[in-house]
């Protein structure tokens, strides 16, 4: 079974929980307690392939308090990053936080391919107010090397569902580039073995 890490982050009120438990429970509550963090687990088959899902919903005020992301970034397989359409500063946020996981210091961690991010903007419904243009969005995940998308996670159900499906589809693609990168412990012992011996019997 493959163990699959989500980190669900954004700015204060962007809807985090509302995505986290649409994708979950396929209901739209309105109203979530927002002064603890969350792990939540899920069960899931996809592509014939048993995974063990968690996602991590933070809460906003640490999540402040430790901008750093450190243990975040360590934890995490893939990040979805949220913002309010209606809110420019939330898109501030969501910007500041793609750079953090993408400047160079972060992604040599402990990281053999690139992590899988998603760009969410979200609260597409109150587009009458909207602050952040779809092309921004568009534009920031296409220089970050993300993927994006606008929806609602209160009036749109299957597109939160797909936005999910997507993102753990690119942590199983980068699972597998990684099982790729890692040399066999036999294929690595015959190299040694030949870069050793072989230049030897060059020089003699
Ligand atoms: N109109 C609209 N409101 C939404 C949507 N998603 C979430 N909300 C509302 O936005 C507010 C914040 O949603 P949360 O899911 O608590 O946001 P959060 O990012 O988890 O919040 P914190 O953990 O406090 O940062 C709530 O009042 C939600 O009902 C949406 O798609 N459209």
């Amino acid at each position: 079974m493959n163990d699959v890490k989500l980190a669900v982050l954004g700015g204060e009120g962007t809807g985090k929980s509302a995505l986290t438990v649409r994708f979950l429970t396929k209901r739209f509550i309105g109203e979530y307690a927002s002064n603890f963090e969350s792990i939540y687990n899920k069960h899931l088959c996809l592509e014939r392939k048993q995974l063990n899902l968690e996602i991590y919903d933070p809460c906003s005020q640490t999540q402040k308090a430790k901008f750093s992301l450190t243990s975040e970034l360590h934890w995490a397989d893939g990040f979805v990053i949220v913002y309010d359409i209606s809110d420019r500063s939330s898109f501030a946020f969501a910007k500041a936080l793609i750079y953090r996981i993408r400047e160079p210091q972060t992604s040599h961690c402990k990281r053999a391919v690139e992590s899988a991010m998603f760009l969410v903007g979200n609260k597409r419904d109150l587009c009458h107010v909207r602050e952040v243009g779809w092309e921004e969005g568009q534009k920031l995940a296409l220089d970050n090397r993300c993927q994006f998308c606008e929806l609602s996670a209160a009036e749109q159900s299957l597109e939160v569902e797909m936005m999910f499906i997507r993102i753990i589809k690119d942590i199983l693609i980068n699972f597998k580039l990684k099982e790729k990168r890692r040399p066999s412990g036999s294929k690595s012992m015959a190299k040694l073995i030949n870069n050793v011996f072989g230049k030897r019997r060059k020089s003699v």
